[in-house]
């Protein structure tokens, strides 16, 4: 595509007026604010929110994150709390949805398909509960502390679906609530919902009228998969497995429809008639199952709200363990009977909350791309970005990992591009909003030559990234020397990115054996360092040459050579020297070590440099033999199996867990395969715990793998 110099296009307008709007709403304190800006202001946001509304609801293409909209909706709801009158019918919190599609035959609703509120921390949570208790006491004339059950969020679309005398008659998407489209047709070639209930009729005669509500949504795997096929037939991909879930529902051409891949959880009723629907949310549950539903397992049952809180918790940290999105947990006052004496207010139930997890997608500008040379001489694009806050957090860089990354997004330096930062993983730029161009983003190539030393940079066949390969590059010297002293390898304490720098650019260390020569003069010319900081870094640096040859191993930087491979090999080779008499065979015949790996090894140490530089550390005094604690264990049953981790553990962290394995032997994968040996399962197992049943494949609790271990 050529650059334009074509004229903002309306969703650049809105989406540069939805910027300005959060950066007001973050910068403004709203309860401070006096009428008249309250109403210039909520007038703002409803105009911007109602064009936001459309997109998602509508048309199923968002221009923003959805944490965007709920601030801003959140702040209109804080206005709108402060001055009443400010409420008009039309403002979004008033409303639920979007208008039912002409396309489509509407379908009225028996009962109004309500949206949920947000609890947006365990603080809102904890004031829902007890403003449920206070209600149910006044109209109970008793105290009561009433049971929650609490579902993940599936981040679908809303469907309802009707049955009469057993037999599927209505599918209704939720519309505004009131009314719904009618996608019946479509519906039915979704294969997880049952055209008959209940399937197995064994079950029980079935019900003369029942409503079941839930959710259609679409796998990650079933997702990307799609993407990759609408952008090889040259068609717009979609945003998110949601809005991808919502486009195949309301096809016209059920076929479509059938072609996608959609599946569907179900996680309530509504309007009954001769069925006996349980008492309670839990039961409703099971027994929506024993009729045949897909019910997600992960619901629970909870007495008291700091359980519930901790499983909130929970699924905040493993929503990504999931292969389906969800955006958070829905809470639900568990007894029926309660329910209805909640009752419900606007266009939400009182009985209900969607705890949403923090924000972790973010819109900003790319100002930049800039490329950072690594340690192997990997040279990495990287994104310069105008600083945005995600999740409570400034985000101002991000990966954009390779050219090729830049170049099948085709992301521009100027483009508005979405940002992802989940966990503790390194912020990354997904995709640019296309929509916003303007026409004078700028392309971006990888430059030829390396910016640290010049020298060109070379692509290996197979290989996404490009490489400075000169053996005196500076920059990468640098990331060398850091690394040798990081705490995984030498743990050199005084010694980070700033002192390596330091070292590099004054010539003092040319080479990883320089460190060991360094004396206290030496270090007294550095800026910043005076007697005592120079006598503790000289201290540091002696006390590294007793490190564990594992460490040595992994600090040396030799590709393909992390952490756990490094303590592998000290498994089988009891010195440097054995090391570097291997063969490529004999290393790659060692369970845990590829081909790759072995070649890269064997490379290194053929290097004349590499083999000088042994063994100038160790005539410095560095230890290049295998220490004793490092011995390989006695035989273990635990040696050269894989195992798999799922769930929390009673006593043990997920990190000491791998540990344990590791040190006796045994490997950890993240994922379930017929090459699993184990599954070693806590609480709140994930579906890695589902894939190991259907593999068949022996699961342990936390005793039976201490136990295994020889540890109990
Ligand atoms: N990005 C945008 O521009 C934009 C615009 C409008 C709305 N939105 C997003 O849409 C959402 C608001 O939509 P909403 O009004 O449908 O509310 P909601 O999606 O937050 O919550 C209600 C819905 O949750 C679903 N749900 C999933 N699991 C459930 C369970 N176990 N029990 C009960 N319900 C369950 C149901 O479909 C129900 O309709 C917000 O996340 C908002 O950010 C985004
Ligand atoms: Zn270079």
């Amino acid at each position: 595509m050529e650059t334009r110099t074509a004229q903002p296009t309306a969703e650049a307008r809105l989406l540069e007026t939805t910027r300005a709007l959060l950066q007001t709403v973050r910068q403004t304190n709203l309860e401070a604010l006096d009428r008249n800006a309250a109403e210039a202001l909520a007038g703002q946001l409803r105009n911007v929110l109602n064009q936001h509304a459309y997109r998602y609801y509508v048309l199923d293409r968002p221009l923003i994150p959805d944490a965007d909209y709920d601030l801003l909706l959140q702040a209109l709801r804080t206005l709108e709390t402060r001055f009443p009158d400010l409420i008009t019918p039309d403002s979004p919190t008033q409303r639920v949805g979007g208008p039912p599609l002409e396309r489509f035959e509407k379908v009225r609703h028996p009962e109004p398909l309500l949206s949920l509120s947000n609890a947006f921390g365990e603080a809102d949570v904890r004031a829902w509960y007890e403003r449920c208790c206070r209600m149910l006491a006044e109209q109970l004339g008793q105290q009561v502390q009433p049971a929650l059950t609490a579902e993940l969020k599936i981040d679908g679309v809303a469907m309802a679906l009707t049955y009469e005398n057993g037999v599927l008659t209505v599918g209704a998407t939720r519309g505004d609530g009131i009314e719904g489209e009618n996608v019946t047709q479509n519906v039915r070639t979704i294969p997880a919902i049952p055209l008959r209930i209940p399937v197995d009729p064994a079950a029980g005669p079935a019900p003369v009228r029942l409503e079941v509500r839930g959710e259609v949504y679409m796998r990650k795997q079933d997702f990307e998969r799609l993407n990759e096929q609408l952008q090889a037939r040259g068609e717009r991909p979609f945003a998110n497995p949601r809005n991808a879930a919502a486009g195949s529902v309301r096809q016209l051409n059920p076929q479509v429809t059938a072609a996608r891949p959609l599946s569907f959880f179900a996680y309530g009723v509504g309007p009954a008639e001769g069925a006996d629907v349980p008492d309670s949310q839990y039961e409703v549950l099971q027994w929506l199952r024993q009729l045949g539903f897909p019910v997600n397992e992960h619901a629970r049952r909870f007495a008291a709200l700091e359980e519930v809180l901790a499983y909130c918790r929970y699924w905040t940290e493993h929503r990504d363990d999931l292969d389906y999105e969800i955006d958070g947990v829905v809470l639900k006052i568990d007894s029926r009977f309660y329910q209805t004496l909640l009752g419900t207010i606007s266009n939400a139930p009182r009985w209900a909350i969607a705890y949403k997890f923090p924000a972790r997608e973010a819109i900003t500008r790319l100002l930049d791309i800039i490329v950072n040379v690594g340690r192997t001489g990997v040279v990495k694009p990287e994104a310069v970005l105008e600083p945005v806050e995600i999740g409570g957090v400034t985000v101002s860089q991000a990966t954009l990992h390779n050219e090729d990354y830049v170049r099948t997004r085709d992301i521009r330096i100027g483009d508005l591009v979405v940002v992802i930062r989940a966990g503790d993983v390194i912020p990354q730029v997904v995709r640019p909003v296309v929509e916003a161009r303007t026409g004078r983003e700028r392309p971006w190539r990888m430059p030829e030559r390396c910016p640290s030393c010049g020298s060109p940079l070379v692509r290996l066949p197979g290989e996404a990234d490009y490489y400075c390969v000169a053996s005196d590059c500076p920059a990468q010297f640098v990331r060398l020397l850091e690394h040798f002293a990081s705490r995984d390898a030498m743990d050199i304490e005084g010694m980070g990115s700033r002192v390596a720098r330091q070292l590099a650019e004054s010539g003092l260390v040319r080479r990883l054996s320089d460190l060991y020569r360094l004396q206290l003069e030496d270090l007294l010319q550095l800026e910043g360092f005076a007697e005592t900081r120079a006598r503790n870094l000289l201290h540091a640096i002696e006390a590294s040459k007793r490190r564990a040859l594992s460490r040595l191993l992994f600090g040396l930087g030799i590709r393909h050579v992390g952490k756990t491979t490094a303590e592998l090999l000290v498994q089988h080779f009891a010195s440097i020297d054995e090391l570097a008499a291997a063969t490529v065979d004999r290393l790659a015949a060692i369970e845990g070590i590829g081909p790759i790996t072995a070649e890269s090894i064997v490379d290194w140490f053929r290097v004349e440099d590499n083999r000088q530089l042994v063994e100038e550390l160790k005539a410095l005094g560095v230890n290049t033999q295998r220490l004793p604690e490092e011995a390989p264990a006695a035989e273990s049953p635990v040696r050269g199996k894989t195992f798999v981790l799922t769930g929390a553990l009673p006593t043990l962290t997920r990190k000491e867990a791998e540990e344990l394995i590791k040190k006796a032997g045994g490997r950890v994968a993240s994922s379930v395969s017929r090459h699993t040996d184990y599954v070693v399962v806590g609480e709140n197992p994930g579906s890695k715990y589902d894939r190991a049943r259907q593999l068949g494949i022996p699961m342990l609790d936390e005793e039976e793998l201490l136990r295994l271990l020889g540890m109990k």
